[in-house]
């Protein structure tokens, strides 16, 4: 379990992290999300220990993580791929994490075979794509066999199939009841790896929900129609299953698809105009929750 308090991180003018509270549970795969600059990475980093909070607190399993000693039997992360030492193999490297953390060295043969790099084991990392690093880093953060899992946009760089591949690890570790968080700027991306969502914008808390809440709340397929005849379409869409509300002559529709919706009018000699889907998806959802906490400040992204 991850349990943050009041969790507040500032360089200089910049609020990276602003009083965050929220609870990773185990046993769910939690989608940590928010746009370019919203502070994902930054509390990734306060968890670890690896920055220390300005305020707040930041605790694994009921302690801080920083200065555990042999970590990786607490909590594995996969935060920056690039980061290795391109020089030595990917075994050498795995080999030394294991040494520093007092892990068996058999557990480097078990989490290349299992990250599905067993056959390059021994070649250097420098001539590694970015998504044979991302495998690595996954290795990584397995080594110990950790109840906590991080991960940072683990999908940049890897090909279809290894997208497939790690969706069904995460499910697999959330399955054996480990704490599974796993940050992305991407809400499509999420909607199929995740089943619990958190949303930050500027650092600040926006959703704390399982994905089918949020759903249900922000993605069914609304559509505003207008129509000189409300009365009939109204009766119509309703007798089709739709779910009208009516604002004079604009009736807003959920449960049913906006093509639907026109074929219906026709059939009921009814004239629509104006009639536009809204937030018919989660990514549509997320960019509406977030589009005022883009971080501007950080690159004008
Ligand atoms: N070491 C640092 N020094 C100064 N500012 C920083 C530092 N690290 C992060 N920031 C700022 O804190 C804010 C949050 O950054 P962070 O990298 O945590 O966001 P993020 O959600 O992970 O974004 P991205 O998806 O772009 O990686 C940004 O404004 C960023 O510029």
């Amino acid at each position: 379990m991850i349990e943050l308090r009041d969790l507040t991180k500032r360089y200089g003018g910049t609020t990276a992290v602003d009083r965050l509270t929220l609870t990773v549970r185990p046993g769910h795969v939690t989608g940590f999300l928010g746009p370019n600059g919203a502070g994902k990475s930054t509390t990734l980093r306060l968890v670890l220990g690896l920055h220390r909070p300005t305020s707040g607190t930041a605790l694994v399993d009921g302690r801080p993580f920083a200065g555990r000693p042999r970590g990786l039997r607490y909590a594995g992360a996969l935060l920056d791929a690039g980061d290795v030492h391109g020089g030595r193999s990917a075994r050498a490297h795995l080999a030394a994490l294991a040494r520093s953390n007092g892990l068996p060295r058999a557990r480097v043969g078990e989490v290349l075979d299992q990250v599905g790099l067993a056959e390059v084991a021994g070649r250097r990392i420098g001539g590694f794509s970015l998504g044979m690093r991302q495998r690595l880093g996954i290795a990584a953060a397995l080594l110990g066999d950790p109840p906590v899992l991080l991960f940072d946009e683990p999908f940049n760089g890897l090909d279809p199939e290894g997208v497939r591949w790690v969706r069904g690890l995460f499910r697999r570790l959330a399955a054996e009841g480990r704490t599974v968080l796993v940050s992305s700027h991407l809400m499509s991306e999420m909607a199929q790896t995740a089943d619990h969502l958190v949303v930050i914008g500027r650092g600040e808390l926006l959703v704390d929900e399982s994905l089918a809440a949020f759903a249900a709340r922000t993605a069914h397929d609304r559509v505003v129609v207008r129509t000189p005849d409300p009365d009939a379409l109204d009766a119509a869409l309703t007798a089709a299953g739709g779910v009208v509300t009516r604002d004079g002559d604009g009736l807003t529709v959920t449960g049913l698809p906006a093509g639907r919706i026109g074929e219906l009018a026709l059939r009921a000699g009814v004239v629509v105009y104006g009639l536009h889907a809204d937030a018919a998806s989660l990514e549509e959802a997320f960019m509406a929750l977030t589009a005022d906490r883009l971080d501007y400040a950080a690159g004008g992204r």
